[in-house]
């Protein structure tokens, strides 16, 4: 992250703090600026690499809220391909992931496949010379992440994890309440995410070759979220319960910052609030769940004050396809505020995660 919260972590922020007056009025002049409409971004044309689920949605959120556009969708099926085409409105269909990444129409390869194919799947992209965007969790390990970042610096493209989170209006927000030091130096931060998935050995969650479990699909929100705050952390602990297929079914995990701390929470098992809060010595913020998606959230502070960020909900991976718009347009290899150094800092801490809790997928 963010320069902002490493600020704030209590090892690296001033005793004193300076104060700001905690009226909502003034949070429009932090946020302005910060979060432009993804409808200013430029256009790019982009390249779906699997027609799954969240290809859908990703698919949708360019249609309806950017000016960029959706070329081409690759599938290992023809005949998905061309349904996911028809319901989507794209022109070109590839029954070939090959196919797709050197169609020249494309500019941008979004890769949305299984975490365990990641690594493949990206590297293909960049080979033919394409921008990337990967789908969370990154990759499997950070061994693999590594390997498609050294590609990217290579060939000299342009590539981002896609943790949408990190590009909606009320992350800019809190991060702006945070920069002003209206909650103090930051001691605590927790984040949950579970969803209730029923056991089915063969669904990716519960896959061990399609790298399923609760951490690389769900826990990685609240992993990226307490680095996005605190930044990367000096020490990790995780307890886990598996599922009968040996993947994670659900983690407590505790990231060390010094005096701060993160105490997060993930489970296939049961569907959690999804809440998150960021506590520092002068008040805390409170994130409506859900807290990766677009929301709203509430701050209360020790002094009294109390109020809240209004923020809309709905579609939310506009922003991050915005962002992937200016940074080629501008000819960055990576985001500024989702680096090639957040991407490894997150991986490194949810290997961590898995050596203490002993989840080794197949092949790694
Ligand atoms: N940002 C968000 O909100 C969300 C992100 N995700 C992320 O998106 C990725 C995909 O998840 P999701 O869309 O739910 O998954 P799906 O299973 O719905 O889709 C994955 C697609 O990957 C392709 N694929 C390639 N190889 C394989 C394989 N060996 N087994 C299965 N599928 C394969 C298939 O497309 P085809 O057959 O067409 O080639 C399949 O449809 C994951 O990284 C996940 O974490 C998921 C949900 C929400
Ligand atoms: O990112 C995600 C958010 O929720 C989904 C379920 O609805 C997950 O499976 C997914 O990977």
């Amino acid at each position: 992250m963010s320069n902002d919260a490493r600020t704030a972590a209590p090892t690296d922020q001033p005793t004193s703090l300076p104060h700001f007056a905690a009226t909502a009025a003034d949070l429009p002049e932090v946020i302005s600026g910060v979060v432009p409409d993804p409808r200013t971004a430029p256009t790019v044309r982009w390249g779906i690499l699997g027609a799954g689920n969240i290809a859908g949605s990703f698919a949708e959120a360019v249609r309806d809220h950017t000016r960029a556009r959706v070329v081409a969708v690759g599938s290992r099926d023809r005949v998905r391909a061309e349904r996911f085409a028809t319901e989507h409105g794209i022109h070109t269909t590839h029954a070939d992931y090959t196919e797709l990444v050197e169609d020249p129409q494309v500019d941008v390869v979004y890769v949305a496949t299984p975490h365990s194919h990641h690594r493949d799947h990206a590297l293909l992209a960049i080979a033919a010379g394409k921008h990337v965007l990967v789908e969370k969790a990154f990759t499997r390990n950070e061994a693999e992440a590594r390997e498609i970042l050294d590609a990217a610096r290579a060939a000299g493209v342009f590539v981002m994890e896609a943790m949408w989170t990190r590009f909606l209006p009320h992350v800019a927000a809190l991060r702006g309440v945070i920069a002003r030091g209206e909650i103090g130096q930051i001691v605590n931060v927790t984040a949950d995410h579970g969803q209730f998935f029923p056991f089915d050995p063969e669904h990716r969650l519960y896959a061990p070759d399609l790298a399923g479990g609760a951490l690389l699909d769900l826990g990685v929100y609240p992993v990226s979220f307490a680095h996005d705050v605190l930044g990367a952390p000096s020490s990790v602990t995780a307890v886990g319960a598996l599922t009968e297929t040996g993947v994670d079914g659900q983690l407590g995990i505790t990231l060390g910052y010094g005096r701060a701390m993160a105490t997060l929470s993930t489970t296939l098992w049961s569907q959690t609030p999804n809440v998150a809060s960021i506590s520092g010595t002068a008040g805390r913020i409170e994130v409506e769940g859900t807290f990766y998606a677009p929301t709203s959230f509430r701050v209360v502070r020790h002094d009294g004050a109390e109020w809240r960020y209004e923020g809309f909900r709905g579609e939310g991976k506009q922003y991050q396809a915005a962002e992937v718009a200016r940074c080629v347009e501008a000819g960055l290899t990576e985001s500024p505020r989702m680096t090639w150094q957040d991407t490894l800092d997150v991986m490194r801490t949810m290997d961590e995660v898995r050596r203490q809790t002993g989840v080794v997928y197949p092949g790694e």
